[in-house]
């Protein structure tokens, strides 16, 4: 049975989808423009298309903080709003999507504050997971967890060659809510969604490709955003309201669990980082980040006489 939640949901997008008339959709098309959302997320329409091009802008590596994801939301609103024709989501960085939900939120946090950010982010995967218009995922850079479950929201995803994707959750000694769970069954088989969670696995780029956890590999970032806008050209054709409803049935059982049960997701999630265990791990992968971060130069300049050794060696 539909929750009368869900119902109202269906009926307010009915009216959206129906009733919301082109003109509205023109007053955007007519001030075409980048529209930024404190910078952390920037939106530009495409004139000719009507697609919104949505990037994730918090350096270095869009880590989802409560602002970016407060912003995210509401664009994700506006976009609703808007009776967009289209989203396409990307990233500022040049090689990372997004590397999920920012660790400090999580290490020793602030209750106040992490209670709007868990909220933020129940709030930003309901909107996307069973938004209206159709989304595509231009993952130009790695995305691990977070980063992983957003692109998993939208219906399409391209790729660009040797990066990594995954919900890595049970390698930083945490579980991933059902939720996520859900959006991971809902795009690759059963058995392997299992044995990705369990694991942890951060899968490359071709065997992304191969598991069906990515569409499509795309050169560079132009050539997967020409790709996502081929994707969401298709639904040109076919009716808004038949498509919209038909993409929300198909997810709506997963909505249901969590609309219906967001104050238990929200203290499972307190519990969780209450737990002592939890917070050592949280503590020791911050740690881990950061050393990683610093010896990154060295690491280079290793990998630099490395490649001077080796040509030296070919020549003799
Ligand atoms: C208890 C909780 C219960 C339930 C919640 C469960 C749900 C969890 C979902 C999640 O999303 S958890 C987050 C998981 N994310 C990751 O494991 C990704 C970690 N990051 C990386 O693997 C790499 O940073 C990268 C592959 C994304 C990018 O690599 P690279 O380009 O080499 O950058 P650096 O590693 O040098 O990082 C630069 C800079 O950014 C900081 N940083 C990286 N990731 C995060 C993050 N997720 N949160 C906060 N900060 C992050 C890193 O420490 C560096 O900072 P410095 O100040 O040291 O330079």
């Amino acid at each position: 049975m539909l929750s009368s939640k869900f119902i109202h949901a269906f009926t307010r997008q009915i009216y959206h989808t129906n009733l919301i008339t082109s003109a509205t959709f023109n007053v955007i098309k007519k001030h075409n423009s980048t529209h930024t959302k404190n910078d952390l997320v920037l939106v530009d329409v495409n004139d000719k298309t009507g697609f919104s091009i949505v990037t994730l802008n918090r350096p270095p590596v869009n880590s989802l903080n409560l602002e970016l994801l407060s912003a995210f939301s509401s664009v994700l609103d506006d976009l609703h709003k808007n009776n967009s024709r289209g989203m396409i989501l990307t990233s500022s960085s040049s090689t990372v999507f997004s590397a999920g939900l920012d660790i400090n939120e999580l290490y020793k946090p602030d209750m106040d504050r992490v209670r709007k950010f868990w909220t933020s982010l129940q709030d930003c995967w309901i909107k996307l997971y069973g938004s209206s218009f159709p989304t595509a995922a231009a993952i130009n850079g790695h995305a691990p967890a977070g980063g992983c479950l957003f692109a998993m929201c939208c219906e399409y995803r391209v790729m660009l060659p040797k990066y990594t994707i995954g919900l890595n959750e049970t390698q930083l000694g945490i579980v991933a809510p059902t939720w996520f769970m859900a959006t991971m069954k809902n795009t690759i088989p059963l058995r392997q969604a299992e044995l990705a969670l369990t694991l942890g696995k951060m899968f490359k780029t071709d065997d992304a490709l191969k598991l069906g956890l990515i569409d499509e590999i795309a050169e560079n970032k132009e050539d997967a955003i020409h790709k996502c806008e081929i994707f969401l050209k298709k639904y040109q054709k076919i009716p808004q309201t038949a498509r919209a409803l038909t993409k929300q049935s198909y997810r709506k059982n997963d909505i249901m669990e969590l609309e219906n049960n967001r104050e238990a997701d929200l203290q499972l999630f307190f519990l969780a980082i209450s737990d002592p265990r939890v917070q050592s791990s949280l503590g020791k992968y911050v740690a881990f980040l950061k050393l990683k971060s610093r010896m990154k130069p060295i690491l280079e300049a290793v990998k630099f006489l490395k490649g001077i050794f080796k040509s030296k060696k070919k020549k003799n």
